[in-house]
C-alpha cells in the first residue's frame, strides 16, 4: 500500500496528466489498497459516482467537472448545436447517478453555462474553456475547505472531544476536508482532539476512511459503533459534534449521512453543540425545507451482505436503506461555511451568505 505522506494532500480527484482521464482514489477499496481508475468513458464515470468510488458532496461536483471536460474532447469536432445537445445529454446522465448531494448538479450546472454562455465561440474553444472551469471548481473548493477548517477551528480547544459521522475529510473534499478540517488543521498547529467516528452504518465511511484520513495524519481517533455515541456523549467525552452535509435547505434543514439525524438529537439530549459544516456550493437557497430533499435510496444488498464474508441475514428479508436523513433546523446549533458561520435563524443567515 502506497505510503500517505501527508493526508491534506491526497489527491482524490485529479486529470490525467494529458487531460484525456479523470483520475480518482477508488474509495471502496481502502483502508486495505490504494487503487487509482483512470476514467474517461461516460458509463465508468457514472457507475464510479454510484458505487462510491468517488463520493462526498464536493468530491463528486469535483469529478463531474473533470468529466464533462474529458468526455466533451471526445466529441468535440461537432457543430455547435450538436455538441451543445450532446453535452447536455450526458450531463442529465451524470446527474442522475445519485440525487441528494446538490454539489452534484451545481458543478454540472457551472459547466453547461460555460457551453450555453459561449455559443457564438467555436467548439474547441469551448472546450479550452471548460478545462479551466473545472480547474476552477477544484481549486475554489480547495480555498473553501481551507476557510471553512479555520472557522470551526476558532469554535475549538485544547483536548476537545469531537464526534462525528461519515467521512467529510479530504477525501469527501479537498485537501482539509469540512468536518475534518478543523481537527487536521489544529493538528498541524500543535493542538490536540480526541475524536470519535461513528462507524456508520452499512458503509462504513467512517470505520473505513475517517478513522483512515485522521490516523494517518497523527490526531488521536477512536473508532465507535454508530449505536456507542450516546454513550461516549454521557461519559462527557464529546465537546463538540461535527459533521458535514449533502444538501442544505434555506431553512437550515440539512441532508447529510443517513444516522446524522440521530446523532443530533442525541447532542441536543445531553446539551453538546452541533455543528455542520460545508461549502456554500452545498446550500440549495431554491429548497425550501429538508422536506424539499430527495433522500436516495439505495440497494438492500449493502445492509445484508456487502463487507461481510457471509450474508447478515437472510437473503428474502426486508430492507429500508436510504443513504441520507435530514437533520432538522432546530438541532442544529451553527452552519459553518467559507463565508463563516451561520446561527439561528437560518432563514436570514443563510439569505445573508448570498446578498
Ligand atoms: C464533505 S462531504 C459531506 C457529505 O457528503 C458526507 O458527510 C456524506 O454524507 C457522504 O455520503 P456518501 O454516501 O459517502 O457520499
Amino acid at each position: 500500500m502506497e505510503e500517505i505522506k501527508q493526508v491534506t494532500h491526497i489527491d482524490n480527484v485529479k486529470l490525467s496528466d494529458d487531460k484525456k482521464s479523470v483520475v480518482i482514489i477508488d474509495q471502496t477499496q481502502l483502508p486495505n489498497r490504494m487503487v487509482y481508475l483512470t476514467l474517461n468513458q461516460l458509463e465508468d464515470c457514472y457507475e464510479a459516482i454510484l458505487k462510491l468510488r468517488v463520493r462526498g458532496a464536493p468530491a463528486i461536483g469535483i469529478f463531474a467537472g473533470y468529466a464533462m471536460y474529458v468526455l466533451s474532447q471526445q466529441y468535440a469536432d461537432k457543430p455547435y448545436d450538436a455538441f451543445a445537445a450532446e453535452f447536455h445529454r450526458q450531463k442529465e446522465y451524470l446527474n442522475s447517478s445519485r440525487p441528494t448531494a446538490v454539489n452534484l448538479s451545481w458543478a454540472l450546472n457551472r459547466m453547461e453555462k460555460v457551453v450555453a454562455g459561449n455559443a457564438s465561440s467555436g467548439v474547441g474553444e469551448i472546450v479550452e474553456l471548460l478545462g479551466r472551469e473545472c480547474v476552477k471548481i477544484h481549486e475554489e473548493d480547495i480555498a473553501m475547505c481551507r476557510k471553512i477548517s479555520e472557522y470551526g477551528l476558532s469554535l475549538l480547544h485544547e483536548g476537545d472531544g469531537i464526534l462525528t459521522h461519515c467521512n467529510a475529510g479530504p477525501l469527501a473534499t479537498s485537501r482539509y476536508g469540512t468536518a475534518i478540517g478543523p481537527m487536521l488543521l489544529g493538528k498541524e498547529q500543535g493542538m490536540n482532539f480526541h475524536v470519535f467516528s461513528d462507524e456508520t452504518r452499512p458503509l462504513l465511511q467512517g470505520a473505513r476512511l475517517t478513522s483512515f484520513e485522521l490516523q494517518k495524519a497523527g490526531v488521536d481517533v477512536t473508532l465507535i459503533c454508530d449505536n456507542m455515541a450516546s454513550i461516549v456523549m454521557k461519559n462527557g467525552w464529546v465537546n463538540a459534534c461535527f459533521v458535514g452535509c449533502d444538501r442544505i435547505a434555506a431553512n437550515g434543514d440539512f441532508a447529510n449521512k443517513i444516522g446524522t439525524s440521530g446523532v443530533a438529537i442525541l447532542a441536543k439530549h445531553y446539551g453538546i453543540p452541533f455543528y455542520t459544516l460545508g461549502p456554500t456550493s452545498t446550500i440549495d437557497m431554491n429548497c425550501p425545507t429538508g422536506d424539499d430533499i430527495k433522500i436516495e435510496l439505495r440497494d438492500p444488498e449493502e445492509i445484508k451482505e456487502k463487507f461481510y464474508v457471509e450474508p447478515m441475514a437472510l437473503k428474502e428479508v426486508k430492507c429500508y436503506n436510504p443513504a441520507f436523513d435530514v437533520t432538522d433546523h432546530t438541532l442544529v446549533t451553527g452552519i459553518i461555511t467559507e463565508k463563516g458561520i451561520c446561527y439561528p435563524p437560518f432563514t436570514e443567515s443563510l439569505k445573508k451568505l448570498f446578498d
